[in-house]
């Protein structure tokens, strides 16, 4: 191919500050080095993790970077050193990566492959440089993805290939959201058959974690969102009850206790709202109510709640991409969707050009999509 080894300069969205609208650019992005994997990336969709950093809320954030980590692919090139994907392979990149060596992977309690972690969160690639510029000035990566760009790079470790059968407009939301609130349900909590659970936020991740309680067998799910636009949207991933908090002047915990005698098994935070996380931990049933945090709260944010909570038997937990051994999971489930078990064409709203890339944003503020697909280049 005439581009191996050569820059390619092509179109990508860049950020250059906090709450500006991104900018569709034309970059250069360099050649992949030794375990690097250079994608053209095919779709992407947007996730609130995207809007949390571009609104500057992200102790992490740099700018200017290239945004995006829920996308879908074909292997461009390939670096030395690659083994597991070559050219023309479809990929999905992974923003939770998996060596198999480091003392994370090794470890069957977690999936956080720290192998790149600190280069991850420095905006660059492993070796500390980044692959982006636009008019000679460095651009960061983004979460080890940055797949708002025609092009992207990402390490060996970060890059899953995936069944050529499965539509990439759609395999593109098994980057995040999807994996993300399925996996809390059966890998964080581990929701039991016949369990009383409830979920607060009904965006993807919400409904995703409803998809996953209803796979476990849980006999109420009971969403909580105060857009109840959500309500009809989310009967379709399992839902069976719906409560918005507008609709009391109680605290909401008080109205679920209520309504649950007692409380419910496992609850489920997927807002980023650190009073939420606190109603749901208190809305679990004393003695053995499970809450697990998903969603990613703003910097300076702290969780709190009377200890005694925990003195009488909830449990707080947390969860990044589901739990999900990304590499070795990711291409199930690819096959999990195509065998049915798995909802995806559901969580698409609304289908973008890459152009439209900020009425994405836009269409998640105001809560009319659960996840807009961006067309990056056709396949
Ligand atoms: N832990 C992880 O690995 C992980 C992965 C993906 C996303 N996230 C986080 O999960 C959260 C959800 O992401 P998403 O893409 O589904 O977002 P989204 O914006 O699509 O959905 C959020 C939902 O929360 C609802 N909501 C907002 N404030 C509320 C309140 N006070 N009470 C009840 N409902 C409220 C909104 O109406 C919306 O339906 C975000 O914080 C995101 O950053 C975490
Ligand atoms: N950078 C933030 C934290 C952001 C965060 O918690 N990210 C989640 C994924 S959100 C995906 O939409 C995550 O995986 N965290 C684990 C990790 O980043 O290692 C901060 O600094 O607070
Ligand atoms: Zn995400
Ligand atoms: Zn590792």
């Amino acid at each position: 191919m005439a581009t191996i080894g050569k820059p390619i300069e092509c179109k990508a969205a860049v950020a250059w500050g906090p709450n500006e609208h991104l900018k569709i650019e034309t970059i250069q992005v360099a050649p992949p080095e030794d375990h690097e994997v250079r994608i053209k990336i095919c779709y992407t969709a947007v996730c609130h993790t995207d809007a949390y950093t571009l609104s500057g809320q992200d102790p992490e954030g740099l700018f200017p970077v290239v945004l995006g980590h829920e996308g879908s692919g074909i292997v461009e090139s390939i670096g030395k050193g690659v083994t597991d994907v070559a050219i023309g392979d479809h990929v999905i990149p992974l923003y939770v990566p998996q060596c198999r060596e480091c003392k994370f992977c090794k470890s069957s309690k977690t999936n956080l492959c720290q192998k790149i972690r600190v280069s991850q969160g420095q905006g660059v690639m492993p070796n500390g440089t980044s692959r982006f510029t636009c008019n000679g000035k460095k651009l960061f990566h983004f979460m080890g993805c940055s797949t708002f760009s025609e092009y992207t790079v990402v390490a060996d470790v970060s890059i899953t290939k995936i069944n050529k059968e499965a539509p990439l407009n759609k395999v593109c939301l098994l980057g995040c959201g999807v994996p993300t609130g399925y996996g809390a349900a059966l890998n964080t909590a581990k929701v039991e058959k016949g369990s009383t659970c409830a979920v607060w936020g009904l965006g993807a991740v919400g409904l995703a974690v409803g998809w996953g309680c209803k796979a476990a067998g849980a006999s109420k799910i009971i969403g909580i969102d105060i857009n109840a636009k959500k309500f009809e949207i989310a009967k379709k991933f399992g839902f069976t009850d719906f409560v918005n908090p507008k609709d009391y002047e109680k605290p909401i915990q008080e109205v679920l206790i209520e309504l649950t005698d007692g409380g419910l098994d496992f609850t489920f935070e997927c807002i980023g709202n650190v009073a939420t996380m606190r109603a749901a931990l208190e809305s679990c049933h004393k003695g053995w109510g499970v809450s697990t945090i998903v969603g990613v709260a703003g910097a300076g944010q702290e969780i709190s709640t009377r200890p005694f909570q925990l003195v009488t038997g909830r449990t707080w937990k947390g969860t990044a991409f589901g739990g999900w051994k990304s590499r070795d999971s990711v291409p199930k489930l690819v096959d999990e969707y195509l065998t049915k078990k798995l909802l995806l064409d559901e969580f698409v709203s609304h289908n973008l050009s890459f152009n439209e890339i900020n009425d994405a944003f836009h269409l998640m503020h105001t809560g009319e999509s659960i996840r807009s697909v961006l067309t990056i280049s056709e396949v």
